[in-house]
């Protein structure tokens, strides 16, 4: 059996009365791609925000590598090894593409960066450091080129590549990416893609949140699906096609492959 990397128990988040996530229990394996998917509103985005420390949930519990980690911070959780990506990327814009990917927390290096007690050669030396790595991380992305441009004026694709090289500089074991393809032009998707195929055979596990069911179908294994709030379907893109319970998860959703 696979080691698991993260599971949860019985997790659950209401609003008001609208249970949103409810009662999800489930097990990721480490060096998968795991596909999470959904109708609009089956709770993908807040089962993401209750695994990153982005809301607390009313039950249940997040483990990571066997470490109970619910309701920890995002920021601790990115240096226990968990970097996520959001829908709707929001970098600073005026500041350029390799300063945004600089500002990522990086765990040791940037805990200590600004620290009272470091010499200004020692300050220098991290700064230099953490430009590397970080023009390391953009070059592939494929962003390279781009280092020096405002983060505000490159497209939609560009800044989900940004926002995955952000991820990159806390060398994650486990990278959860929210609905990654979305807006984003078909080339710069197979870049993406490749990309997180890359890491995949690295070592590095993935959970993503996408409704385009082409992209899961031949690259996520295995398939887990939510409909309100509920898991309602486990197991592999050939098992997804055929699964009745997923079919009426997605009424009038055709599922293409
Ligand atoms: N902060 C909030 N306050 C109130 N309701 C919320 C909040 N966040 C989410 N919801 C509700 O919880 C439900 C699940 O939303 P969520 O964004 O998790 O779904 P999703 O599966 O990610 O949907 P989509 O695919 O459209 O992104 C929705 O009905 C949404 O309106």
């Amino acid at each position: 059996m696979a080691e698991t990397v993260l599971s949860t128990h019985r997790l659950s988040r209401s609003f008001g009365p609208f249970k949103a996530v409810d009662g999800v229990s489930l097990e990721i394996a480490r060096g998968t791609i795991t596909g999470l998917i959904g109708p609009n509103g089956a709770g993908k985005s807040t089962f993401f925000n209750l695994l990153t420390g982005a809301l607390a949930p009313d039950a249940g519990t997040v483990t990571l590598a066997g470490q109970d980690i619910t309701g920890l911070p995002p920021s601790r959780l990115f240096e226990l090894g968990m970097g996520r990506t959001f829908q709707i990327p929001r970098p600073f814009a005026r500041m350029s593409v390799l300063e945004n990917v600089m500002l990522a927390p990086t765990g040791q290096v940037g805990e200590t960066v600004w620290g009272p007690f470091l010499s200004r050669k020692q300050m220098r030396d991290q700064e230099r450091q953490i430009r590397d790595k970080a023009m390391e991380v953009l070059e592939f992305v494929t962003l390279g080129a781009l280092a020096d441009h405002p983060a505000g004026k490159i497209s939609g694709g560009q800044m989900k590549l940004l926002e995955l090289a952000r991820v990159l500089m806390g060398d994650p074991a486990l990278i959860l990416l929210d609905e990654p393809a979305a807006g984003v032009n078909p080339v710069l998707t197979e870049t993406l893609i490749g990309k997180i195929e890359e890491l995949n055979r690295q070592g590095t596990t993935f959970v993503i949140i996408e409704h385009d069911m082409d992209l899961v179908m031949r690259h996520c294994d295995p398939i887990i699906a939510l409909s309100e709030g509920r898991i309602v379907f486990q197991g592999s893109a050939d098992e997804a096609m055929t699964d009745a319970g997923l079919l009426d998860a997605y009424l009038g959703t055709p599922l293409h492959a």
